[in-house]
């Protein structure tokens, strides 16, 4: 949907890469009618704007001069997270994945064979994540096909980017929730691509989506891989290597495969648009194989520690290259937020930084040119929530920064102490971002975001310049 062009004068954040991000006090950013970003002008004094509208030719266009307390910044981008899954969050967090997946997930994954429950849980699942400045989000639903199909008309209304998989599970799961052979779950996953792409949307895109291995036959996952030959711009979402547990049963149930990547790999799932979920235990080997496919990580530590799966040495990934995006995995992760995920990650670094300490012969952590071991930086945690997460979806051309030819998708962020959060509103009461220590005064506040902020600081939430949610949006 085209909205008019417009045109914002104010603070922007805008991440560059792992370490660096801009952050550009006086910015002007011309956003076109498609919701594309047309220029962005840097350094702009308050007398040079009528000029630079002129210079652009956008002098009829509205102008929307920031707040003070504001600035835009590119949205969150969840890599991974469990629509159906929404009513169990915050319960079963005593169980460990295998348990908790017969206990809690799989019983109410189940109730969305009912389309009527689909259709009352989805909408607050959008509006959820909305609110929490989520603009893109890779979603797997049930494995039913019409309540999947729910979740996408639901997505598409509300205006989010979204990928959206219904589950293919032929195996190890109950037998009230699972799919009769590999056939039926292929065709079912065929209507839902065919589905999908017949909606009038360029935002909402189908993925293949086999739950995780163990829950795979072989047929089933070779079927799927040939509809990924067939159909490559169909991404791929799974889980791989995130408790022991599943490792050691996963590598019983795949005698021929040497490891879990191997699983994936040798049904030709493993590839450029693959996003691999949580990736905990992975051996050397199997980093370099997703190196070499190019597939890329949803590093979930919400989750991760919720279901005491484990901690991910995420430098060692970034070190390598691979791409690296976050997810709140809801409801193994307990939080809606990325921006809890950026804690529970910045955390996760922190410990995993902790044991090398305790290493023998830790020489990675006297470099400064590695992230092995050590706590990840602002810079690169904004970079994951971003263009991080933007890669792995394979959207970096489109989303994660603020460059020309970009979508805006964007949040107003605003840390007025008029919003509902006081505890992390400025206090002093600053001429805005225009003073002498502008450029770290807007560093430190979004750091204070990042770190104590929540869906009260977001004011906006813009996808493809159209104002979907937020504090301000009135629906
Ligand atoms: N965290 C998590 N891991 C899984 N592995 C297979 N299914 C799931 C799931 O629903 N959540
Ligand atoms: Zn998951």
């Amino acid at each position: 949907m085209s909205t008019s062009a417009r045109v914002y004068y104010g603070a922007i954040i805008n991440p560059v890469h792992l370490r660096h991000f801009e952050a550009l006090p006086q910015a002007l950013i011309g956003v076109t009618s498609d919701g594309e970003i047309a220029w962005l002008e840097k350094d702009v004094e308050d007398h040079q704007v009528q000029d630079l509208l002129a210079k652009h030719s956008w002098s009829d266009v509205e102008l929307v001069a920031l707040d003070k307390w504001d600035w835009l910044m590119p949205g969150f981008i969840d890599t991974h997270t469990h629509a159906c899954q929404f009513p169990n969050i915050g319960i079963g967090q005593q169980y460990q994945l295998l348990d908790w997946l017969e206990n809690v997930t799989f019983p109410t994954e189940a109730k969305f064979a009912d389309t009527a429950y689909a259709k009352q849980i989805y909408p607050s699942v959008l509006t959820r994540l909305i609110s929490n400045g989520t603009t893109t989000c890779c979603y797997y639903a049930s494995l039913h096909l019409e309540s999947t199909k729910i979740l996408a008309d639901i997505a598409h209304a509300s205006g989010q980017r979204a990928y959206i998989g219904k589950c293919n599970m032929d195996r190890e799961s109950p037998p009230t929730y699972i799919e009769s052979s590999p056939e039926q779950s292929v065709a079912d996953t065929e209507a839902l691509i065919k589905y999908i792409r017949s909606l009038p949307t360029t935002l909402v895109h189908p993925i293949i989506t086999p739950r995780f291995a163990i829950s795979c036959t072989s047929p089933l996952l070779h079927q799927l891989g040939a509809l990924a030959a067939k159909d490559p711009t169909v991404p791929i979402q799974t889980h791989i290597s995130e408790n022991l547990a599943e490792i050691a049963f996963t590598k019983s149930l795949f005698k021929d495969c040497e490891t879990y990547a191997d699983v994936y790999d040798s049904h030709g799932l493993l590839k450029h648009n693959t996003i691999l979920a949580h990736a905990v235990h992975l051996e050397p080997r199997e980093i370099e194989l997703i190196k070499t496919r190019n597939a890329g990580i949803s590093h979930c530590p919400t989750s991760n520690l919720n279901l005491s799966s484990g901690s991910v040495k995420v430098g060692e990934m970034l070190d390598k290259g691979i791409k690296v995006g976050l997810g709140t995995d809801c409801s193994g992760g307990f939080a809606a937020s990325i921006l809890t995920v950026v804690q529970h990650a910045s955390i996760m670094s922190k410990v995993v930084s902790f044991e090398a300490r305790g290493k023998v012969n830790n020489t990675a952590s006297k470099s400064d040119s590695t992230f092995a071991d050590k706590p990840l930086h602002v810079a690169t945690l904004l970079y994951l929530a971003t263009v991080g997460g933007a890669r792995v979806c394979n959207l970096q051309d489109t989303v994660g920064s603020f460059e020309v030819g970009k979508s805006f998708d964007a949040l107003r962020i605003s840390l007025n102490p008029r919003t509902k959060n006081p505890g992390i509103s400025a206090y002093e009461d600053p001429s805005g971002f225009k003073g002498a220590d502008s450029e770290k005064l807007l560093r430190e506040r979004l750091e204070k975001f990042l770190f104590c902020g929540d869906d009260r600081n977001i004011a906006e939430v813009w996808v493809a310049g159209r104002l979907i949610g937020g504090q301000n949006f009135s629906g």
